[in-house]
């Protein structure tokens, strides 16, 4: 009998001991069951996660992290094994607007699967390390563009407008373009509508004000092939002092090489960098850019149009009734339906538009250079679009809806612009027009349109 309350005793202090271990442990950790109903939750997870519950009611880790990261259900559901490790270190970006913070943050997520009924859920916020990395990743990009063999690559001078200066083998063996080349624009390397004419000079000012400005994706050879190539581009370091945007004509000033451009194939690299891409930037269910792509595009962009003066249209989508659908048809039967809406979006824009998740049913699309009249009118064809499609799952055919929102941003504005969150919450105000319009339709923003952060029908809290 003493032995057994020796033993009950035991018990009881090892497991004070590991409560006392979770309470303290310098990381948040949650348990959870297999549908996310919170079973443990310590305080540092209660802190970081807290802000991010719609409802305030930290009681289900899917539910409170839906918005951020809808992927989470999905690959729980998915994982094949009946336990081991569901996902490793997670980033999931959080916008100031996303917790009230003055700056955004990084979290870590990794998600464990202890056995058939028990997730555990390790959380940190990463946000300072995750930006040295990144000040690393640039620095590792630049020494490896300079230390790998010189042979790989096509180098060419550019003037200041971007345009080639003159040909020489090196072009010819990686593109296969001869000297009539020479005067066009280095997108003549690129496929057509992976670049406009605003880019082309942004990556210009880009190169004069960091050094440098590099990007990875499809090249266009001669002969139309494509290959999947990498582009820096550097400023000469002799070259004459001038004002980018200073039009005067000079034409000897105009056609002094300005800086160098480095061409290279890396397809043989492709799989291993495209992974790597998928990994960080790509929504698990629908492979459209995610939340993470989507904020780093926007913010690119509105640094961009700070820059050089454009309009930057963004329009938000939003499935119709989808909680009827799933409850209709099933979660896995909504998630078709989600992959058919991410097929229409890259069917319907461009290449050098931004299209992504960035919620559960909730899509956005950032059209750089691109006014109001024909963001609306692109938006429409994709509503009208939708609404003629029919989804198959198990010998159903389902049909939706999608309603939009469209913000613009005015040229000039972005320097004085609160950044890419203050025209979310445009679209999203029109977003809401669209939805209490009736569904299925467009909202253009205007300033007389309530603000509804607070209504009941729609739970945002992201952008
Ligand atoms: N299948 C599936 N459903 C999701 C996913 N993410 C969110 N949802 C569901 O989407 C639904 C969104 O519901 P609500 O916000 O009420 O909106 P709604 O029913 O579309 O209604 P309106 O937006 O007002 O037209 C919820 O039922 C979520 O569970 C996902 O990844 N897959």
């Amino acid at each position: 009998m003493i032995a057994a309350d020796e033993s009950l005793e035991t018990l009881r202090a090892e497991h004070e001991a590991l409560i006392q271990f979770l309470y303290l442990a310098p990381v948040g950790l949650v348990q959870a069951g297999m549908d996310g109903e919170i079973v443990m939750i310590n305080p540092i997870s209660a802190q970081l996660l807290m802000p991010l519950s719609p409802d305030g009611n930290l009681t289900n880790l899917f539910a409170a992290l839906e918005d951020v990261a809808p992927d989470l259900r999905l690959q729980c559901r998915q994982y094949p094994s009946n336990h081991g490790m569901v996902f490793e270190g997670l980033h999931i970006h959080l916008r100031a607007s996303d917790q009230g913070r003055a700056t955004p943050q990084i979290l870590s997520l990794t998600l464990l699967k202890l056995d058939d009924t028990r997730l555990m859920a390790v959380i940190k916020d990463v946000t300072a390390e995750v930006r040295r990395e990144r000040q690393l990743r640039q620095s590792d990009a630049w020494l490896n563009a300079i230390l790998t063999r010189i042979s790989d690559y096509a180098l060419a001078a550019l003037d200041r407008h971007g345009r080639l200066c003159d040909w020489n083998d090196s072009i010819a063996r990686v593109t296969g373009f001869g000297e009539h080349v020479v005067g066009s624009p280095y997108s003549v390397f690129y496929p057509q509508d992976a670049m406009t004419p605003e880019h082309l000079l942004d990556r210009l000012r880009e190169a004069d004000h960091n050094g440098w400005s590099m990007d990875e994706g499809l090249r266009l050879r001669a002969d139309g092939s494509q290959f999947w190539g990498s582009a820096l581009i550097a400023p000469l370091p002799d070259r004459e002092a001038f004002d980018l945007d200073d039009r005067d004509v000079d034409h000897d000033r105009d056609c002094a090489p300005a800086y160098c451009l480095i061409l290279r194939d890396i397809s043989d690299k492709r799989a291993a960098s495209e992974k790597r891409r998928q990994a960080a930037f790509c929504d698990h269910l629908t492979s459209l850019a995610n939340r993470r792509a989507f904020f780093e595009a926007a913010d690119l962009e509105l640094d961009r149009a700070a820059h050089t003066p454009r309009q930057l249209a963004l329009v938000v989508f939003d499935a119709d009734h989808f909680k009827h659908i799933n409850d209709r048809h099933g979660h896995p039967a909504g998630d078709r339906v989600l992959c058919d809406l991410a097929n229409a979006l890259r069917d319907t824009f461009r290449a050098v538009d931004t299209v992504a998740r960035i919620g559960g049913e909730e899509f956005a699309v950032l059209l750089p250079s691109t006014g109001l009249a024909q963001a609306l009118a692109i938006a429409e064809r994709l509503c009208v679009a939708v609404s003629t499609r029919l989804v198959a799952v198990d010998g159903a055919e389902i049909a939706y809806t999608v309603s939009a929102g469209v913000a613009v941003l005015a040229a000039g504005a972005a320097g004085a612009s609160n950044g890419i969150d203050a025209l979310i919450k445009r679209a999203d105000q029109a977003l809401y027009a669209a939805k209490t319009g009736g569904r299925n339709r467009v909202a253009a923003w205007t300033p007389d349109l309530p603000n509804h952060e607070n209504t009941p029908q729609r739970s945002r809290h992201a952008g």
